[in-house]
């Protein structure tokens, strides 16, 4: 089967491209996808420009929108079994994690349907009681939805759902090498009855695919997700048509634990905050930041907690942890590793492949614990996306706070503490987008997700990531129009 899809139709790339999709846990292939380009990108946007400027989609009431929604969330849970799998084989992730983000998206899916039928806009008290005056909210038109291979399912439906709730017409543009998910998604899109045009696909590099989405005149939004560099270039290429831009880049995460936390939630969450997908999670608590007087301890039992982390392969049910995504992917976390060892970083678990011969065919590599860091080391700066964990230590809050704090980047972080009243100046006082008390990792459909500072702009989720994909409109009516004379006095 074809699998790009262009104005309702399933079809071959114009130039008969094909990409091999391949199991990082074996390097199998999975699945040969057709590979599009500039041209095939150029037709999506063509079709969702029509759909937009001229079809029936426009007439769509936000009931009939919001119905699409409800049925494209029963489909996913219909197809969850198949998806899950489809999501494991891509991205190496386990069989359970992948069943949770199919949940994720239901509930966003859910969710947007529910707000697409709430937000009739608004009456303005415009003073003049011949007035009437209101905002009103419209979609934005044509949107291109880049999204990245760690949660290929989850991110774009963070875009589509919302996207198709205020009634936008798109282009689909997931990471090439984890494009299973997303073709089974617009299937399942066809199959609820999203009509022609209104939602296109098109497989195959950030260049020529991506850029030539973004460059278009003919697209007014790009909502991405994905690393810091690809936001910059993106911010700056949009910049020439002046479309909307949305950013979900990268984070380095601090999770800060006080000496009067619960050990074991600590640790246990510790663990999953920066090892859970290897690593590969934009919200990874990378950088544990720990009080002096219960460090010793703590890292001595997460050091041994890390080395029986069992990696295998993700369809298997005792697998806790799977591979890197690619081979390019792992090289890079390597060359993260011998940075942070020539920094002065005490290796203390890990910083190797593992030496199993069932794994010998995976891009795995090994849980890894850096202690004795400091802020100014570059593994402790920069986003690595693999199973690093770097240690640092405080002795007060203040210094607490100054370290969560000391990156450019703003996306995640979180404190562990049984004081109440600590743990709530150390969330106020940290400038990351979401912060975890007593906890690590959770979002909600309801509840707003992106980044302070480099990690992004924009949010999505909540009611700022429907307010994303709409104009506010401001319908001001003279209901008693007279004369002014302002230029015959
Ligand atoms: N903030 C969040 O919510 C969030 C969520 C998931 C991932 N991420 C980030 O994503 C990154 C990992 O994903 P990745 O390696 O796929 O990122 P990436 O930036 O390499 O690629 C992301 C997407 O952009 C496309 N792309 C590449 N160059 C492009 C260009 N010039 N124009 C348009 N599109 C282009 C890619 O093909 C892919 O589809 C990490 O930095 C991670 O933190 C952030
Ligand atoms: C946004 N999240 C946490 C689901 C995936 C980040 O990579």
């Amino acid at each position: 089967m074809s699998t790009l899809f262009i104005d309702g139709r399933w079809t071959s790339a114009s130039a008969g491209a094909t990409r091999e999709v391949v199991n990082p846990y074996d390097q199998s292939v999975i699945r040969t996808v057709d590979e599009g380009d500039s041209a095939d990108a150029n037709a999506a946007i063509r079709a969702a420009r029509v759909a937009f400027d001229d079809s029936q989609w426009g007439e769509w009431t936000a009931r009939r929108r919001s119905r699409l929604l409800h049925r494209i969330a029963e489909l996913l849970q219909r197809d969850r079994a198949e998806i899950a799998r489809l999501e494991t084989l891509d991205t190496g992730k386990t069989l359970v994690e992948s069943g949770i983000d199919v949940d994720d998206v239901t509930a966003v899916f859910e969710y947007y349907a529910a707000q697409a039928e709430s937000d009739p806009g608004r009456l303005v008290d415009a003073g003049n009681p011949a007035v009437r005056s209101r905002v009103v909210y419209e979609p934005v038109g044509v949107c291109a939805l880049i999204a990245p291979w760690n949660y290929p399912l989850l991110q774009m439906s963070w875009k589509v759902a919302p996207a198709l709730a205020a009634g936008n017409t798109m282009v689909l543009k997931p990471s090439e090498i984890t494009p299973l998910t997303t073709i089974k998604l617009v299937e399942l899109l066809e199959e609820a009855g999203t009509p022609p045009g209104v939602v296109n696909l098109v497989l195959g590099p950030g260049d020529p695919v991506g850029s030539t989405l973004v460059e278009s005149p003919q697209v007014d939004l790009v909502s991405f997700t994905g690393g810091l560099e690809t936001g910059r270039s993106i911010m700056s290429a949009a910049a020439g048509t002046v479309k909307r831009v949305a950013l979900e880049l990268g984070g380095k995460n601090p999770n800060i634990v006080f000496a009067d936390a619960d050990f074991e939630s600590a640790i246990d969450y510790a663990l999953i905050a920066v090892f859970f997908h290897a690593g590969q999670v934009c919200s990874a608590g990378t950088r544990l930041v720990v009080e002096n007087s219960l460090h010793e301890r703590f890292v001595a039992e997460l050091v041994k907690r890390a080395e029986r982390i069992k990696l295998g392969n993700g369809l298997d049910s005792d697998t806790e942890s799977g591979p890197l995504v690619s081979a390019e992917h792992r090289a890079k976390v390597e060359r993260y590793v011998q940075i942070g060892i020539e920094e002065g970083a005490w290796l203390l678990a890990g910083g190797r492949r593992p030496e199993e011969p069932a794994l010998s065919q995976g891009f795995f590599y090994l849980p890894t614990v850096f202690d004795e860091c400091r802020s100014d080391m570059r593994v402790v700066q920069e986003e690595t996306f693999g199973p690093i964990m770097t240690v640092e230590r405080f002795s007060s809050v203040e210094e607490a706070v100054r370290i969560g704090n000391d990156t450019t980047y703003g996306l995640a972080g979180a404190v562990w503490t049984s004081d109440t009243r600590k743990a709530e100046y150390v969330a106020r006082k940290l400038r990351h987008g979401t912060v975890w008390i007593n906890d690590f990792g959770p979002y909600l459909p309801q509840a707003e997700w992106g980044g302070f500072k480099r990690s992004g702009v924009g949010r999505e989720l909540g009611h700022a990531g429907l307010a994303e994909y709409q104009e506010a409109k401001h319908i001001y009516e003279n209901t008693a129009p007279e004369p002014q004379r302002w230029f015959a006095r």
